[in-house]
Protein backbone atom coordinates (compact mmCIF):
# COMPACT_ATOMS: atom_id res chain seq x y z
CA UNK A 1 0.00 0.00 0.00
CA UNK A 2 1.15 3.35 -0.84
CA UNK A 3 1.74 6.07 1.39
CA UNK A 4 -1.01 8.00 2.46
CA UNK A 5 -0.38 12.40 2.52
CA UNK A 6 -0.02 13.56 5.15
CA UNK A 7 -0.34 17.47 6.20
CA UNK A 8 -0.22 18.37 9.81
CA UNK A 9 -0.96 22.33 10.91
CA UNK A 10 1.58 23.20 13.35
CA UNK A 11 0.15 26.34 14.63
CA UNK A 12 2.26 26.92 17.36
CA UNK A 13 1.28 29.64 19.65
CA UNK A 14 -0.58 31.57 17.67
CA UNK A 15 -4.12 33.20 18.25
CA UNK A 16 -6.89 33.97 20.61
CA UNK A 17 -9.73 31.94 21.42
CA UNK A 18 -12.02 33.75 18.29
CA UNK A 19 -8.90 33.56 15.85
CA UNK A 20 -9.02 29.71 16.41
CA UNK A 21 -12.42 29.36 16.08
CA UNK A 22 -12.29 31.20 12.67
CA UNK A 23 -9.68 28.59 11.37
CA UNK A 24 -11.72 25.82 12.91
CA UNK A 25 -14.49 27.31 11.09
CA UNK A 26 -12.46 27.48 7.70
CA UNK A 27 -11.19 23.95 8.00
CA UNK A 28 -14.50 22.72 8.55
CA UNK A 29 -16.28 24.77 5.61
CA UNK A 30 -13.37 23.70 3.35
CA UNK A 31 -14.02 21.74 0.48
CA UNK A 32 -11.35 18.80 1.52
CA UNK A 33 -9.84 16.08 -0.82
CA UNK A 34 -11.42 12.63 0.56
CA UNK A 35 -9.43 11.65 3.59
CA UNK A 36 -9.12 8.07 0.88
CA UNK A 37 -5.89 10.01 -0.41
CA UNK A 38 -4.94 12.56 2.42
CA UNK A 39 -4.62 12.25 6.44
CA UNK A 40 -4.92 15.90 8.07
CA UNK A 41 -3.78 16.92 11.30
CA UNK A 42 -3.68 19.62 13.25
CA UNK A 43 -1.42 21.27 16.42
CA UNK A 44 -3.25 24.04 18.41
CA UNK A 45 -1.73 25.73 21.03
CA UNK A 46 -1.97 23.39 24.40
CA UNK A 47 -4.51 25.87 26.03
CA UNK A 48 -6.89 25.71 22.53
CA UNK A 49 -7.20 22.52 22.82
CA UNK A 50 -10.48 21.79 24.45
CA UNK A 51 -11.77 24.57 21.85
CA UNK A 52 -10.99 22.59 18.73
CA UNK A 53 -11.58 19.34 20.14
CA UNK A 54 -15.29 20.28 20.70
CA UNK A 55 -15.32 21.76 17.26
CA UNK A 56 -13.51 19.88 14.53
CA UNK A 57 -12.65 17.22 12.93
CA UNK A 58 -14.64 13.98 14.14
CA UNK A 59 -12.43 10.69 16.13
CA UNK A 60 -10.38 13.98 17.51
CA UNK A 61 -8.90 12.97 20.78
CA UNK A 62 -5.25 14.06 20.77
CA UNK A 63 -3.62 11.16 18.94
CA UNK A 64 -0.45 12.94 17.48
CA UNK A 65 1.87 15.00 18.74
CA UNK A 66 4.96 17.08 17.35
CA UNK A 67 8.26 16.32 18.83
CA UNK A 68 12.11 17.57 17.86
CA UNK A 69 11.24 20.62 16.50
CA UNK A 70 13.94 22.95 15.90
CA UNK A 71 12.42 25.48 17.97
CA UNK A 72 12.57 23.10 20.71
CA UNK A 73 15.90 21.74 20.50
CA UNK A 74 17.52 25.51 19.97
CA UNK A 75 15.15 27.53 22.35
CA UNK A 76 14.72 24.65 24.75
CA UNK A 77 17.83 22.96 24.71
CA UNK A 78 16.51 19.64 23.58
CA UNK A 79 19.39 16.97 22.67
CA UNK A 80 18.92 14.49 20.03
CA UNK A 81 19.06 12.35 22.75
CA UNK A 82 16.16 13.50 24.66
CA UNK A 83 14.20 13.87 21.46
CA UNK A 84 14.87 10.04 21.14
CA UNK A 85 13.63 9.27 24.42
CA UNK A 86 10.08 11.57 24.19
CA UNK A 87 9.64 9.82 20.68
CA UNK A 88 9.57 6.73 22.25
CA UNK A 89 8.05 7.63 25.74
CA UNK A 90 5.08 9.27 23.54
CA UNK A 91 4.51 6.00 21.64
CA UNK A 92 4.65 3.55 24.60
CA UNK A 93 1.58 5.81 25.54
CA UNK A 94 0.15 5.36 22.73
CA UNK A 95 0.40 8.73 21.13
CA UNK A 96 1.34 8.72 17.09
CA UNK A 97 4.56 10.97 16.55
CA UNK A 98 5.48 14.00 13.84
CA UNK A 99 9.01 13.92 14.38
CA UNK A 100 10.69 16.80 12.87
CA UNK A 101 14.60 16.92 11.68
CA UNK A 102 16.64 19.06 9.80
CA UNK A 103 19.80 21.15 9.22
CA UNK A 104 20.84 24.92 10.12
CA UNK A 105 22.07 27.32 7.55
CA UNK A 106 24.95 26.96 8.84
CA UNK A 107 25.28 23.15 8.65
CA UNK A 108 23.84 22.66 4.93
CA UNK A 109 26.75 25.53 3.63
CA UNK A 110 29.24 23.32 5.53
CA UNK A 111 27.87 20.52 3.53
CA UNK A 112 26.83 18.40 6.51
CA UNK A 113 23.05 18.55 5.98
CA UNK A 114 23.08 14.55 5.51
CA UNK A 115 24.93 14.20 8.57
CA UNK A 116 23.04 16.37 10.91
CA UNK A 117 19.89 14.45 9.73
CA UNK A 118 21.36 11.09 10.38
CA UNK A 119 22.11 12.07 13.50
CA UNK A 120 18.80 13.33 14.69
CA UNK A 121 17.45 10.22 13.06
CA UNK A 122 19.43 7.92 14.62
CA UNK A 123 18.67 8.89 17.93
CA UNK A 124 15.50 8.34 17.63
CA UNK A 125 15.69 4.82 15.59
CA UNK A 126 18.24 3.56 18.61
CA UNK A 127 15.15 3.89 20.79
CA UNK A 128 11.81 2.54 19.13
CA UNK A 129 10.82 -0.54 17.11
CA UNK A 130 7.41 0.01 15.45
CA UNK A 131 7.84 2.79 13.04
CA UNK A 132 4.37 2.53 12.35
CA UNK A 133 2.92 5.38 14.43
CA UNK A 134 5.64 7.60 13.29
CA UNK A 135 5.77 9.85 10.94
CA UNK A 136 9.12 12.48 9.74
CA UNK A 137 9.46 15.89 8.98
CA UNK A 138 12.19 16.91 7.47
CA UNK A 139 12.36 20.55 8.40
CA UNK A 140 15.68 22.91 7.15
CA UNK A 141 15.59 25.22 9.87
CA UNK A 142 16.77 28.15 7.76
CA UNK A 143 12.95 27.53 6.29
CA UNK A 144 11.54 28.00 8.82
CA UNK A 145 9.05 30.87 9.22
CA UNK A 146 11.51 33.00 7.30
CA UNK A 147 9.78 32.47 4.09
CA UNK A 148 12.40 30.60 2.39
CA UNK A 149 11.06 27.59 1.15
CA UNK A 150 13.19 24.85 -0.11
CA UNK A 151 13.42 24.03 -3.66
CA UNK A 152 11.48 21.07 -4.59
CA UNK A 153 15.07 19.23 -5.70
CA UNK A 154 16.29 20.29 -1.88
CA UNK A 155 13.56 18.41 -0.24
CA UNK A 156 13.59 15.56 -2.64
CA UNK A 157 17.16 15.36 -2.15
CA UNK A 158 17.13 15.12 1.66
CA UNK A 159 13.81 12.96 1.67
CA UNK A 160 15.14 10.54 -0.71
CA UNK A 161 19.05 10.09 1.30
CA UNK A 162 16.52 9.93 4.78
CA UNK A 163 15.02 6.88 3.20
CA UNK A 164 17.83 5.41 1.94
CA UNK A 165 19.13 6.18 5.42
CA UNK A 166 16.20 4.41 6.83
CA UNK A 167 16.30 1.49 4.80
CA UNK A 168 20.24 1.15 5.46
CA UNK A 169 19.70 1.46 9.02
CA UNK A 170 16.01 0.09 10.00
CA UNK A 171 14.52 -2.14 7.42
CA UNK A 172 13.41 -1.82 3.76
CA UNK A 173 10.07 -1.99 5.00
CA UNK A 174 10.00 0.98 7.29
CA UNK A 175 11.44 2.54 4.31
CA UNK A 176 8.93 2.18 2.27
CA UNK A 177 5.98 2.73 4.47
CA UNK A 178 7.21 5.76 6.01
CA UNK A 179 5.93 9.32 5.26
CA UNK A 180 8.79 11.66 5.20
CA UNK A 181 7.04 15.27 5.50
CA UNK A 182 8.41 18.57 4.34
CA UNK A 183 7.79 21.64 6.29
CA UNK A 184 9.37 24.93 6.08
CA UNK A 185 7.61 28.40 4.35
CA UNK A 186 5.69 26.02 2.72
CA UNK A 187 2.43 27.80 1.06
CA UNK A 188 -0.44 27.49 -1.23
CA UNK A 189 2.06 28.63 -4.25
CA UNK A 190 4.80 26.07 -3.49
CA UNK A 191 2.72 23.24 -2.43
CA UNK A 192 1.81 21.46 -5.23
CA UNK A 193 5.42 21.63 -7.04
CA UNK A 194 6.96 20.17 -3.42
CA UNK A 195 4.16 17.39 -3.45
CA UNK A 196 5.19 16.37 -6.62
CA UNK A 197 8.31 15.10 -5.87
CA UNK A 198 8.30 11.08 -5.02
CA UNK A 199 9.81 11.26 -1.68
CA UNK A 200 7.70 14.20 -0.56
CA UNK A 201 4.50 12.70 1.17
CA UNK A 202 3.19 15.37 2.72
CA UNK A 203 3.63 18.74 4.53
CA UNK A 204 3.97 20.23 8.00
CA UNK A 205 2.86 23.78 7.73
CA UNK A 206 3.14 26.49 10.45
CA UNK A 207 1.99 30.26 9.35
CA UNK A 208 0.20 29.45 6.09
CA UNK A 209 -2.20 26.58 8.73
CA UNK A 210 -3.59 29.93 10.08
CA UNK A 211 -4.79 30.87 6.66
CA UNK A 212 -7.55 29.20 4.31
CA UNK A 213 -4.57 28.62 1.73
CA UNK A 214 -4.01 25.19 4.58
CA UNK A 215 -7.17 24.11 2.11
CA UNK A 216 -5.31 24.24 -0.86
CA UNK A 217 -1.93 22.53 1.24
CA UNK A 218 -4.41 19.83 2.17
CA UNK A 219 -5.63 19.09 -1.48
CA UNK A 220 -1.46 19.14 -2.80
CA UNK A 221 -2.42 15.72 -1.82
CA UNK A 222 -4.40 15.18 -5.07
CA UNK A 223 -0.85 15.72 -6.96
CA UNK A 224 0.06 12.25 -5.82
CA UNK A 225 -3.40 10.56 -6.58
CA UNK A 226 -4.02 11.99 -9.68
O1 LIG B 1 7.91 25.10 11.84
C1 LIG B 1 7.14 24.83 10.93
C2 LIG B 1 6.20 23.71 11.07
O2 LIG B 1 6.50 22.90 12.15
C3 LIG B 1 7.13 25.59 9.68
O3 LIG B 1 6.71 26.87 9.94
P1 LIG B 1 6.42 27.85 8.69
O4 LIG B 1 5.52 27.07 7.77
O5 LIG B 1 5.76 29.04 9.31
O6 LIG B 1 7.73 28.13 8.07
Amino acid sequence: MGRKFFVGGNWKCNGTVEQVESIVNTLNAGQIASTDVVEVVVSPPYVFLPTVKGKLLVNLGVPWVILGHSERRSLMGESSEFVGEKVAYALAQGLKVIACVGETLEQREAGSTMAVVAEQTKAIAGKIKDWTNVVVAYEPVWAIGTGKVATPAQAQEVHANLRDWLKTNVSPEVAESTRIIYGGSVTGASCKELAGQPDVDGFLVGGASLKPEFIDIINAATVKSA
